[in-house]
C-alpha cells in the first residue's frame, strides 16, 4: 500500500562549502497543511528547492508516496504531483490570466479543452474571474500571487510547495489569503508545505509546522506546541509568539 505523503529526509546541501542544509527532514501527508517558518536564510527555500528537484542535495532522499524520486528532475517530480510557487511571482505577462492557467495545464498534458475548462475552474475557486482576460503584467499585486498559485495548481498536484504566498501582501489581502489556502486543500486535498513568515497565517491554517535554524530542523509541532517551544521562541518567534 502506497504511503500518502512526501517525505524529505536527511537532506544535505552546501554552497562552496558554506552548509545551507544538514539533515534536514521534513514530512507533508496528503491533506495537511505543513508550515516550515524559520529566521532568514534558515535554508527553507533550499529545502522545498531540494524537495522539487530544484536544488542538488549531497546526502538524503525525497520520496513521493513511498517512491524515491531523488534522482528525479524538476518537471518529472511536478508529473509525479510535486509543484511548487516561486517567491517571485512567475507569470508570462505579456498573456491573459486565462491563458496563463491554461498553459499551466497543457504544460503538465491537459488537452485544449480540459485546461479551459480546469482555468474556469481554478479562477473561479481564486476569484480570478473578473480579471480572465486582464494580461498578467496588469494585474494587482495581490491578484498576480493568486494567478501564480492558479497556474500550479493547473498541474493538478498532490503536494504544492508555496514560497511566501503572502509576501507584499495587506493585512486584508493576507486574511484572503489564508481562506484560499484552506479551499484549495479542501478542494484538491493536496498536502501543502507552506514557508511563510506571517505567523498569523501560519498559526491560523497549518495543521503543523517545521522550524529550520541554521540549516538544521529544531522543531515539528503543532501550532500551539511550536508557540510554546523555549528554542523556537528564542530562534526565532520572539515576540512575534505574543502577536499570532
Ligand atoms: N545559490 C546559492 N548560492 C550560495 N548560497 C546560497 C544560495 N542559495 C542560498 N544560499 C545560502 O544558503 C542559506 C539558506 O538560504 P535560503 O534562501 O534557503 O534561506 P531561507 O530560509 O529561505 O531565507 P529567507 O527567509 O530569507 O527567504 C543562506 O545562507 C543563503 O545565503
Amino acid at each position: 500500500m502506497s504511503e500518502q505523503r512526501l517525505e524529505a529526509n536527511g537532506i544535505c546541501v552546501e554552497f562552496d562549502g558554506v552548509r545551507a542544509l544538514h539533515e534536514a527532514t521534513v514530512e507533508v501527508r496528503r491533506g495537511e497543511i505543513m508550515g516550515l517558518i524559520g529566521p532568514n536564510g534558515a535554508g527553507k527555500t533550499t529545502l522545498v528547492n531540494a524537495i522539487s528537484g530544484y536544488q542538488n542535495f549531497s546526502r538524503g532522499r525525497v520520496t513521493i508516496d513511498g517512491v524515491d524520486a531523488s534522482s528525479w528532475t524538476a518537471p518529472a517530480r511536478a508529473r509525479g504531483g510535486v509543484v511548487r510557487t516561486f517567491q517571485a511571482v512567475r507569470v508570462f505577462r505579456e498573456l491573459t490570466v486565462r491563458e496563463n492557467i491554461e498553459l499551466g495545464a497543457i504544460g503538465v498534458g491537459s488537452s485544449s479543452a480540459s485546461g479551459t475548462a480546469l482555468a474556469d475552474e481554478l479562477m473561479e475557486m481564486l476569484d480570478l474571474h473578473s480579471q480572465a482576460d486582464v494580461a498578467a503584467g496588469n494585474l494587482s499585486y495581490g491578484y498576480q500571487r493568486r494567478l501564480g498559485i492558479a497556474r500550479s495548481l493547473a498541474a493538478k498536484p498532490q503536494y504544492l510547495l508555496l514560497d511566501e504566498p503572502a509576501a507584499g501582501l495587506s493585512e486584508e489581502e493576507s486574511v484572503v489569503m489564508s481562506h484560499v489556502l484552506r479551499d484549495i486543500r479542501d478542494e484538491f486535498g493536496c498536502g501543502m508545505l507552506l514557508i511563510e513568515h506571517d505567523m498569523p497565517l501560519v498559526m491560523g491554517i497549518c495543521d503543523r509546522i517545521t522550524v529550520l535554524n541554521f540549516g538544521e530542523i529544531l522543531a515539528t509541532g503543532t501550532p500551539a506546541e511550536i508557540r510554546n517551544n523555549r528554542s523556537v521562541v528564542e530562534a526565532y518567534l520572539g515576540s512575534e509568539v505574543t502577536n499570532a
